[in-house]
């Protein structure tokens, strides 16, 4: 049975068998009831005329756009880290060019942060870092240690960025009703230069883990759970869970 398992993960990767075995925790992280929520348009303000349906709707979003700011701020020191270990350990030299596009299109995702709270009338210098929040940057700074492997380090990688994709592709995707105001965030992690971006990042993981010793996959498969987790907690922020 064991070793039926085995050579299944050899044929379908291992990213496909974890996906497989753990759908529930997958959907939790990418088909959040915020997420959801934009989709469906239920977030949209402009339905509802009372002002206080603006605050709450500004509120939920700007909350998550906030604290995703200063997620943003930990995460790139977490990406530097991976391409030190990719330096250090990758059996592939490409391998580093597809994280030094992830740390190009960070900054460009700070700077559009920074537009956007000014757009909405937010200093960022001022807002706080959430409980859960810092729970997550403590995560990422765990895995930049040195004792943790390439192979780890990149799933976490990889991770964080498809449940993004996955979550604000869906907004974008067939049928969805996603209010205006919300569609660039959308575009930003839901488009297809995003999606091809994670899509290599999941080849260099799943070349990884083809290679890695099972003491690896295992902690490798763990810190995969751990960062949908931390993404499902994040996204449960917005309806003022701290
Ligand atoms: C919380 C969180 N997860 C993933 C991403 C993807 O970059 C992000 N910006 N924020």
């Amino acid at each position: 049975m064991e070793q039926k398992l085995k050579e299944e993960e050899k044929k379908v990767g291992v990213i496909e068998t974890w996906l497989r075995k753990h759908t529930l925790l997958f959907k939790g992280a990418t088909r959040h009831p915020f997420i959801l929520s934009i989709r469906d348009g239920s977030i949209d303000i402009t339905s509802f005329k009372s002002w206080l349906k603006f605050a709450v709707y500004s509120c939920c979003i700007l909350v998550i756009q906030a604290q995703d700011y200063l997620f943003v701020r930990a995460f790139v020191p977490f990406v530097a880290s991976v391409l030190i270990k990719a330096w250090k350990e990758s059996d592939e030299s490409g391998d580093m060019e597809v994280i030094l596009g992830g740390v190009a299109s960070l900054e460009d995702e700070i700077s559009w942060f920074k537009r956007e709270a000014s757009k909405w009338g937010i200093s960022l210098s001022e807002v706080v870092p959430q409980q859960t929040n810092k729970k997550y940057c403590g995560l990422l700074e765990s895995l930049m240690s040195p004792d943790v492997e390439y192979t780890v380090a990149i799933t976490a990688f990889w991770v964080i960025e498809v449940v993004y994709q996955e979550s604000f592709a869906h907004c974008i995707g067939e049928g969805s009703k996603t209010p205006q105001e919300l569609k660039e965030t959308c575009e930003r992690w839901g488009s297809e230069a995003f999606a091809k971006y994670c899509q290599s990042l999941q080849n260099i993981v799943n070349r990884r883990l083809q290679k890695a010793s099972d003491e690896e996959l295992k902690k490798a498969e763990h810190t995969f759970l751990n960062v949908l987790e931390y993404e499902v907690d994040f996204w449960n922020m917005s309806r003022g869970n701290v």
